[in-house]
């Protein structure tokens, strides 16, 4: 990953803050389910935010991202009510080209997404597909090459990559189609620690250099919180907290009661740091904590 000036993402063209995607009470149950799996969800992502999704096992996050991409429900049955809006229109009225090119979607198993026989051709196949001209698929080839950390790699079968290598494949073959909004869900899920930590600074350098909006479902809380902007918890198919980053961790009740793993820092910070007096929030970050620790030393 290095800094040449990055192609623009369709993003541009939305202003901060615009609603990216707005889903209102959106019910889910897939067919032959006995409950819903989404279950009158509603929530807002704007442009240009980086949203952390985080709740236990079987809560709805994957089939809340697949009716954010409309594979929900134009690839399987189930009963929908309620709505999910793109940049102000409903999902299901944008025809399949036109969904690839507003949302690109990132699972957690990296062979599951894989359609071809080299790095290269996994790459372009999409924007083929789309009828993108040659000379504008190579530049974009370069592109993620480039920012994904893919050189060398073009020939070589995607199966055949280490699971790192795999998940900045599949994450490149998502960004060249230059999606105005990126979901991915649980992408480090399968991979080593030091595999995971080369795909969370990719994803930070995707926030730094590009400013896209992008959803990141993952149970690591530890390394989402230095990333995102703001958390959604998902419980039994309800978006149970919706809240910046420090608000977020400011419920730690609502996290304790659906297990999810408060992040190192924050316990630190709150047994460390915390003041009850001032009510000041010692921070989730860990920069943020560094700055109230020097903060706390210098004023004790
Ligand atoms: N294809 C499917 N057909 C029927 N039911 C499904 C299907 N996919 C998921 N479900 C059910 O929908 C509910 C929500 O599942 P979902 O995979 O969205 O949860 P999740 O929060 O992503 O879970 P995890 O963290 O374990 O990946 C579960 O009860 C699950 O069994």
């Amino acid at each position: 990953m290095t800094g040449s000036a990055p192609i623009p993402i369709d993003a541009s063209a939305t202003d901060r803050g615009e609603p990216a995607i707005t889903v209102t009470n959106l019910t889910w149950r897939y067919e032959g389910g006995d409950k819903d799996a989404l279950d009158g969800i509603n929530l807002t992502i704007r442009s240009h935010e980086f949203v952390g999704v985080v709740g236990p096992n079987e809560s709805g996050k994957t089939t809340l991202a697949s009716a954010m991409k409309g594979i929900i429900p134009q690839s399987f049955n189930g009963i929908y009510h309620g709505s999910v809006e793109l940049f102000g229109k409903d999902i299901r009225d944008y025809d399949a080209a036109q969904c690839a090119g507003l949302v690109g979607l990132v699972f957690s198993d990296p062979d599951a997404q894989f359609t071809s026989m080299s790095v290269e051709e996994e790459i372009t196949f999409g924007l083929e597909n789309l009828g993108i001209e040659t000379d504008e698929i190579g530049r974009r080839l370069d592109w993620v090459v480039e920012l994904a950390g893919l050189e060398g790699l073009l020939a070589k079968s995607p199966f055949e990559l280490s699971g790192g290598q795999k998940q900045r494949v599949a994450i490149a073959s998502v960004l060249a189609m230059r999606p105005r909004v990126m979901i991915l869900d649980e992408p480090t899920s399968m991979l080593d620690p030091v595999s995971k930590a080369g795909v969370f600074s990719l994803l930070q350098h995707l926030k730094q250099t590009l400013d896209m909006t992008i959803v990141v479902i993952e149970h690591n809380v530890e390394r989402l919180v230095e990333v995102c902007d703001r958390m959604f918890m998902v419980a039994g198919g309800r978006v149970v907290v919706d809240a910046d980053l420090d608000a977020f961790f400011g419920q730690l009740d609502a996290t304790a009661r659906e297990s999810i793993r408060i992040p190192g820092t924050v316990v630190f910070a709150e047994s460390a740091l915390a003041d009850p007096v001032s009510m000041r929030h010692p921070g989730v970050r860990l920069d943020d904590i560094v700055s109230t620790c020097r903060q706390t030393l210098r004023s004790a």
